[in-house]
């Protein structure tokens, strides 16, 4: 029988639509299953910190609907010494806290992972982060608001660069990942994505230039995978110099993509998982992620959730290429 009586809450890393849905979630079950809950601001910032607040039902009224996170959240460097994580595993101990819901990306769940093992402490996960590159989920918190804001800012830049006949180079988040490019490029009818997956072995500017830009279209869409060296703006001046004949223009969809309100998709993700969270902490699981794989929720070993491979469906880069001729 687990002997939990008090969790605490805390989101972290990059704020994703979503994250509301989750800490309500957790907060309501837990409180349902007799558990006590406490809500920690500023990520692990806050755990350090002892920025703590008992967190009763009412406490996550009217949020499902809300993007960001009311918890607030952060990067923590000071976590990630052992100083850090000392003052973290004291604040528990001040707290009563007996175990921690960590709601975050690889980043955040990383972390956890070894907050868990230092100090023999039982935390889970759930996977939020607009990336997608936890391994182990269909689909992350954030993902689908993210592609869906995406596509609606796509559709609209479709209007330009048909009415002036351009080369648009759009460049879309996913740090080390190319889910978001992949996804709404096929989402959004775009000519090609190019996505960090592809960036070691062939050049996909060339590649899709031989392709044949423009033989039979008046614009032409490309999705880039944010990228400190090869972003959108690389891309464009490669266009600019070795093509002089098209016009071309770069539209950077920076945070805007972060914000809004969840989608269907993203709530009800959050919702099962955070009840999925109460459920494997009652069950005396830990150092686990819930996830929702072919519609069922899972409990995925952090170890392998933080895999730093998660595969993209090489079938989605097919798709787009044949789609886009
Ligand atoms: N190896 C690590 N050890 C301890 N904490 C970590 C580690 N990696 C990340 N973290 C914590 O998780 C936070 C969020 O990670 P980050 O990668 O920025 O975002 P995300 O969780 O969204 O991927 C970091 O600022 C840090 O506090
Ligand atoms: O808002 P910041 O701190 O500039 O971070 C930007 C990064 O955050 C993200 O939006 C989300 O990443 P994480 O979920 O890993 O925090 C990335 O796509 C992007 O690279
Ligand atoms: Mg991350």
């Amino acid at each position: 029988m687990s002997k939990i009586k008090t969790i605490g809450i805390l989101t972290s890393g990059g704020d994703a639509p979503g994250m509301n849905a989750a800490i309500r979630a957790v907060t309501r079950s837990g409180i349902c299953n007799g558990l006590s809950v406490k809500g920690i601001y500023r990520g692990y910032d806050g755990l350090i910190k002892d920025e703590v607040k008992s967190f009763t039902t009412e406490d996550v009224s009217g949020i499902i609907t809300r993007g960001g996170t009311i918890l607030k959240t952060a990067r923590s460097k000071e976590f990630m010494t052992p100083e850090g994580m000392q003052k973290a595993y004291e604040t528990c101990i001040k707290e009563e806290i007996d175990a921690l819901v960590v709601i975050g990306g690889n980043g955040s769940l990383t972390g956890a992972r070894n907050f868990a093992m230092e100090y023999d402490f039982p935390v889970v996960g759930l996977p939020g982060t607009i990336d997608n590159d936890l391994y182990g989920t269909d689909s992350t918190i954030g993902y689908d608001t993210t592609m869906n804001t995406i596509m609606e800012c796509v559709d609209r830049i479709r209007d330009t660069a048909n009415s002036h006949e351009r080369i648009f180079f759009i460049e879309v988040m996913g740090r080390d990942a190319g889910f978001l490019a992949q996804n709404s490029a096929i989402a959004c009818g775009a000519e090609a994505a190019i996505i960090p997956e592809e960036s070691t072995d062939v050049d996909q500017l060339a590649r899709f230039m031989e392709r044949g830009i423009r033989k039979s279209k008046k614009s032409c869409i490309v999705i880039v995978s944010e990228s400190p060296k090869c972003g959108a703006l690389y891309y464009a001046d490669r266009v600019k110099k070795e093509f002089p004949e098209f016009d071309v223009r770069v539209s950077i969809l920076g945070h805007l993509q972060r914000g809004g309100s969840p989608s269907a998709h993203d709530r009800i993700l959050a919702s099962r998982t955070g009840v999925g969270a109460i459920k494997a902490l009652m069950q005396g699981q830990r150092n686990v992620m819930i996830g929702v794989r072919n519609n069922e929720v899972v409990f995925v070993p952090f170890s392998e959730a933080i895999r730093s491979d998660k595969p993209l469906n090489k079938g989605l880069i097919k798709v787009l290429d044949e789609l886009s001729i």
